[in-house]
């Protein structure tokens, strides 16, 4: 049987995905870790005004040489400009952050000053014309672009168009994902499982990777291996205003991996079933409606690998964001085998490399339902398919878990 390759299959989930969801308007305290949907354009300048940098005198260049008596005709504070304006032998008590009076162009800081009586100081050291003044628009000029569409806002960006004088932004809408979780055996997790059962840990793993990336996850919960029971989960999944609908479980050959059958019966038009890859072989993706459908295995870290794989990069798409090779060059720390025909995901350690590289050792057990190695990993050693034995030392090439 020839199965679809790693990169055929992300090809065809991301070419489902060529347009980025719509924009909203959002409050600034609500922006983070949101797409800014256009180019943002400061609407003032920063500093507005020529700025005070330190506490001291604000007085004239030339009035800034040793030994110079200046009289004190006011003050500025941030907020609290003076109105006046400085002339020779001048000066006005001035705060950081205060506008620079008229006239003055030089700021004396208080060290080096000394304060004669109430209205006079003597200029204990001088100071180059300029210091200590920021200058208007020295951050930056309204109109300037500062904050390119596509970005993702974080604390700097989100504090920087504060400043720029935005209170809202336009963001792309979150891509929503619901998550739907099959097997008899589930129970949800901080539960006590009976006999027979385990843990659903998948889909909270899978949540955060979804919000991580920039999407919102809604957990419909576990449903039974059963053919109504999932037929009728997909319908409350299919009513929702969702824009991926990703399945965990039951995507196997097995008589009790119905959720193919559910998802085709309830009106699916299947893409591809089964791609070449370990783990995550039986990864299925499809189109029910509007929803995109990604039905990933449900061995935990088959599950965890599909969406790191085809997950993100489907809800990086729909934010707008252009998809590239999550790979990077590392190099072996230990002999490895011959790969077979599926593209090979290692659990693997990294350690500091003499080349500058990260060195990577495979961790010795792969099963696809330890979660374990999982969180051990620090990376996933990509193996192609069909890739010969190689060697400590040969070059490699890893993504990056932490
Ligand atoms: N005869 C064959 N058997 C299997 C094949 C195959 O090609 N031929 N493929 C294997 C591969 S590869 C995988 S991966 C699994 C995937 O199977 P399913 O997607 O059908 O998953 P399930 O059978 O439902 O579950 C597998 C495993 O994972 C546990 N599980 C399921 N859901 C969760 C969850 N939400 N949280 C935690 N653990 C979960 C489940 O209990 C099973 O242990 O099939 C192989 N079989
Ligand atoms: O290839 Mo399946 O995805 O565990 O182990």
């Amino acid at each position: 049987m020839s199965l679809l390759s790693v990169d055929e299959a992300i090809a065809r989930i991301l070419g489902d995905a060529s347009a980025p969801l719509a924009a909203e308007t959002v409050r600034l305290d609500e922006a983070d870790g949101r797409t800014l949907a256009e180019d943002l354009a400061s609407k003032r300048s920063q500093p507005p005004f020529p700025a005070s940098a330190m506490d001291g005198y604000a007085l004239r260049a030339e009035d800034a040489t040793e030994g110079m008596r200046l009289t004190v005709i006011g003050t500025a504070a941030a907020g609290h400009g003076f109105a006046g304006q400085v002339s020779a032998g001048e000066t006005v008590r001035i705060f950081t952050g205060a506008p620079v009076p008229i006239g003055a162009d030089t700021i004396l800081i208080q060290e080096n000053a000394e304060r004669i009586d109430a209205t006079t100081i003597l200029v204990r050291e001088p100071v180059s014309a300029g210091r200590h003044v920021r200058r208007a628009a020295l951050d930056f000029a309204a109109g300037d672009t500062l904050i390119a569409v596509g970005t993702r806002l974080g604390a700097r960006e989100l504090s920087l168009a504060a400043a720029m004088g935005h209170g809202t932004v336009p963001v792309r809408r979150r891509p929503r994902v619901a998550m739907i979780a099959t097997g008899d055996e589930l129970v949800p997790p901080g539960d006590m499982p009976g006999p027979d059962q385990i843990i659903s840990s998948n889909a909270v793993g899978l949540a955060a990777m979804i919000r991580s990336c920039g999407g919102e996850a809604i957990d419909l919960g576990i449903v039974a291996d059963d053919r109504q029971a999932i037929g009728d989960a997909i319908a409350r999944a299919a009513a929702l205003p969702a824009d991926i609908l990703v399945t965990i479980g039951g995507a196997s050959v097995g008589d009790h991996d119905l959720v193919k059958e559910a998802l085709v019966t309830s009106g699916m038009t299947l893409d591809f079933w089964r791609i070449a890859m370990r783990p995550g072989k039986p990864l299925m993706y499809g189109r029910l409606g509007a929803q995109r459908v990604l039905g990933l295995p449900g061995n935990p870290v088959s599950a965890f690998v599909c969406g790191l794989l085809f997950l993100r990069p489907l809800v990086h798409a729909l934010l707008g964001h252009a998809h590239g090779d999550q790979s990077e060059p590392a190099v072996l720390a230990a002999d490895i085998p011959a790969n077979d025909r599926r593209q090979d995901y290692v659990r693997a350690t990294i350690a500091a490399g003499h080349s500058g590289l990260p060195l990577v050792a495979p961790l010795p057990i792969q099963d696809s339902a330890m979660l374990s190695t999982l969180a051990a990993a620090d990376c996933l050693l990509v193996r192609a398919p069909g890739a010969t034995a190689a060697r400590a030392g040969d070059a490699c090439h890893i993504i990056r878990l932490r």
